[in-house]
């Protein structure tokens, strides 16, 4: 589509444009990260919507199970092959957000590149490394990581999939000695993989040291069977990402060699000795490396809805404002406003907060290879708020995008369906959110107890600032707002770890009193992560060398976001004294006058994330904003549409239809 070229497009959306303040491509490379990002992305992009091979002769929907699998698997294959053949010195990790859209219902391969990949990285040796890095990198091997088991996915301690020494032969036994102990889930498990890293408790010289990762070969590698001892299928369909053969496994006393253990950070000798890590987390490095790949993946699933859903309000038309005026865009409801620019806002908090604990995992990572683990923990919470927050706001995000759209968001081809079930499933994945948040709040009460001690954990050093507690600000700026949202946090904190206190100075154990206080943990820890949320968002904006029309929008995105949050959850800042009702009141009624403001910049803001027609796949939310045209024509592409009357008139409703005569 030629974005130049007013004829062709829609004349709301021309009369939107028109309205731009700022300057849209500044806006495009903020959104990257840097004018070079913004090139890269366009480059891939573009090599990759100029590609017939990703067309899909039908649309997925009309697509059988196997044949939906077998099309992304092609698509998949080709993008693989695609991006190898590219010149080196790109990391294909910095490169994955630009894949959005190309591959649409869950690919087969994006484990083997998202997890099994990263755990070589992480989690093998340099020998080990050596022998499997290049040949996964190179598609040689394709693999996943299988993890979850029929009877757990959260608790990875109660994993029952065993790891068994024999010193005689150096090999571990595999074995599933239950149904529970089935992996379940594993994305590209079922048919695609021909290895995997499994975890599984290792056992050695009689005793039991937890879960542990192993490369297993599933398949041989000429004939795709499934090796002997190796029982391997697919787990049938799902709310979303039809088009992944997520899988099942089961081992009967299945060998390996000791050395496919892998032993970056712990290791089993020859005799069965077992040399400890040096902090017994390190396992779960894998998890916790794509917690922070999911921020900014939930991010562009936003960027996708919130397009879709912006361009549409423009366009569409209903009811009435003016009685007997004509009817106006749907975007200039106040109630639309409030649906769809706060998602806008939102992007841009995700974005940030992306790039802030991305900085942080690499400094934790840089430590880790001096051998220091200090600050972990400190990822750890970091990683499991963020993730748990990132994909809760951006399935929200998307759901109110598709209710922004009426009837027509509920319509495939409106693509929003496909991005909600694809933006839902990372609120259950890589740690259920509820599970997540509860790590965050233990360890916001470990630090909130430990107040005094030097930790360097910076995010959550605020919690030592107990005379914030009792005042409460009369200015409103962004900082000032801020502020409000630590207070908010700290309060919560101070008051779940009273009433744990209290209940175990009434004869409780702590970990009842632990699960009795959990809501509470929750917010805590919600609240706390928002409040990280909050505090780089503001410091972000205010920091950032642009111009004045780009600044203007972020700062107003910024403190609709701030004041969006702080009315969803005013009870929490009244009841610590942070805000009063009247400062509540002026709050909301701001929120109304910036989502105006906000209003003309909506559509110029949205073209700035700079999504291509072909990867957006939305009738409602194209560039041009031929919305009813679209519609039309994927309408006609059912296969009900290819006659008049269907075989299954005849067979069941004209002999009912009879049946009386
Ligand atoms: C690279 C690009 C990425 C792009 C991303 C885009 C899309 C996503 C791609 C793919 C997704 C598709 C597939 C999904 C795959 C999966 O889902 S894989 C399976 C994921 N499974 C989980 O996440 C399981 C969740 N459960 C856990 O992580 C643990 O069981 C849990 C942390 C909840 C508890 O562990 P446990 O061993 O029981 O610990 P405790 O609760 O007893 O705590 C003991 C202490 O250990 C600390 N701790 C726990 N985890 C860590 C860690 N990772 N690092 C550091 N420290 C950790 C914990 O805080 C406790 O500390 P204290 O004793 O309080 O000091
Ligand atoms: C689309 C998709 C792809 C996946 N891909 C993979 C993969 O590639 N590899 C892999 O290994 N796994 C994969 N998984 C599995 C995923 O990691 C697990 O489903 C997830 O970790 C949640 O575990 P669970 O299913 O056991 O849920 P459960 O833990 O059984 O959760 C059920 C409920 O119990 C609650 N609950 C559980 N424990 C606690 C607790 N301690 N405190 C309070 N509440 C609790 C939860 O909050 C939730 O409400 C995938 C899952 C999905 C949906």
């Amino acid at each position: 589509m030629d974005k130049n070229n007013e004829r062709e497009c829609n004349e709301d959306l021309i009369r939107e444009r028109r309205k731009c303040n700022f300057n849209i491509e500044e806006l495009t490379n903020i959104v990257d990260g840097g004018k070079a990002r913004t090139a890269r992305r366009r480059e891939i992009q573009r090599l990759l919507i100029n590609d017939p091979e990703f067309l899909d002769e039908i649309p997925q929907d009309y697509m059988s199970h196997e044949d939906r699998y077998s099309n992304e698997l092609r698509k998949s294959a080709h993008l693989m092959q695609k991006l190898a053949d590219q010149e080196s010195g790109h990391d294909i990790h910095q490169d994955i957000g630009a894949l959005t859209g190309i591959l649409k219902d869950g690919n087969p391969l994006m484990v083997h590149l998202s997890m099994f990949i990263p755990a070589i990285l992480g989690q093998a040796n340099s020998e080990q490394q050596e022998k499997w890095l290049g040949r996964s990198l190179r598609n040689e091997i394709i693999g996943t990581y299988a993890q979850t088991e029929l009877g757990h996915g959260t608790f990875v301690r109660g994993l029952e999939t065993r790891a068994t020494y024999d010193p005689t032969v150096e090999e571990f036994v595999l074995h599933t000695p239950t149904i529970t102990a089935t992996k379940w889930w594993p994305g590209g498990l079922g048919k695609t993989c021909n290895y995997c890293v499994v975890m599984a408790q290792l056992y050695t010289q009689g005793r039991c040291y937890g879960p542990h990762p192993f490369i297993v070969q599933l398949r041989d590698e000429e004939t795709h069977r499934s090796l002997p001892g190796i029982t391997l299928g697919e787990i049938g369909p799902r709310l979303g990402l039809n088009s992944n053969d997520n899988g099942f496994l089961k081992f009967e006393n299945h060998r390996i060699p000791r050395t496919n253990m892998l032993m970056k950070h712990s290791q089993v000798l020859k005799d069965g000795t077992y040399v400890k890590p040096l902090h017994n987390k390190l396992s779960y490095g894998t998890m916790m490396l794509v917690r922070v790949g999911i921020v900014g993946a939930c991010s562009r699933s936003l960027q996708y809805a919130v397009t879709i859903a912006t361009r549409y309000s423009a366009v569409r038309h209903q009811s009435e404002i003016v009685p007997g005026q004509p009817e106006p865009q749907i975007l200039d409801y106040q109630t639309q406003q409030y649906k769809v620019i706060p998602q806008i806002a939102s992007v841009f908090a995700l974005i940030f907060s992306a790039r802030s604990l991305s900085k942080i995992q690499s400094s934790v990572t840089a430590k880790l290879k001096d051998g220091n683990t200090d600050l972990l923990p400190e990822l750890h919470s970091l990683s499991s708020g963020l993730k748990a927050l990132s994909s809760s706001d951006a399935s929200w995000g998307v759901e109110v995008c598709r209710l922004a759209c009426g009837g027509h968001g509920y319509l495939a081809s409106s693509n929003l369906p496909r991005t909600y079930t694809g933006t839902t499933c990372a609120i259950t994945y890589e740690g259920e959110n509820t599970v997540l948040l509860l790590q965050v709040a233990r360890y916001l009460i470990k630090s909130y107890r430990s107040i005094g001690k030097e930790t360097g954990a910076s995010s959550v050093s605020y919690l030592a600032d107990q005379t914030s507690l009792a005042s409460s600000s009369s200015s409103f700026s962004n900082k000032a707002l801020v502020q409000a949202f630590k207070l908010s946090a700290l309060s919560l904190v101070a008051e779940a770890e009273a009433r744990l206190q209290k209940l175990c100075d009434m004869g409780q154990e702590f970990y009842h009193a632990w699960n009795y206080c959990s809501v509470l943990l929750l917010k805590c820890a919600e609240a706390h992560t928002r409040y990280y949320i909050c505090e780089k968002y503001e410091q972000t904006v205010d920091s950032l060398k642009a111009s004045e029309g780009v600044k203007n929008v972020l700062q107003s995105l910024c403190r609709l976001y701030l004041i969006y949050h702080i009315t969803l959850t005013h009870g929490d800042f009244l009841k610590c004294g942070a805000l009063t009702p009247r400062n509540i009141a002026v709050l909301e009624g701001e929120m109304c006058d910036l989502l105006a403001v906000l209003r003309p910049q909506a559509v110029s803001i949205v073209d700035a994330f700079d999504i291509p027609d072909e990867l957006l796949g939305s009738t409602l939310g194209c560039w041009d904003g031929n919305v009813y045209q679209r519609l039309y024509d994927e309408a006609l592409k059912s296969p009900l549409n290819k006659t008049d009357v269907p075989d299954a008139y005849y067979k069941y409703l004209l002999p009912l239809m009879k049946s009386s005569l």
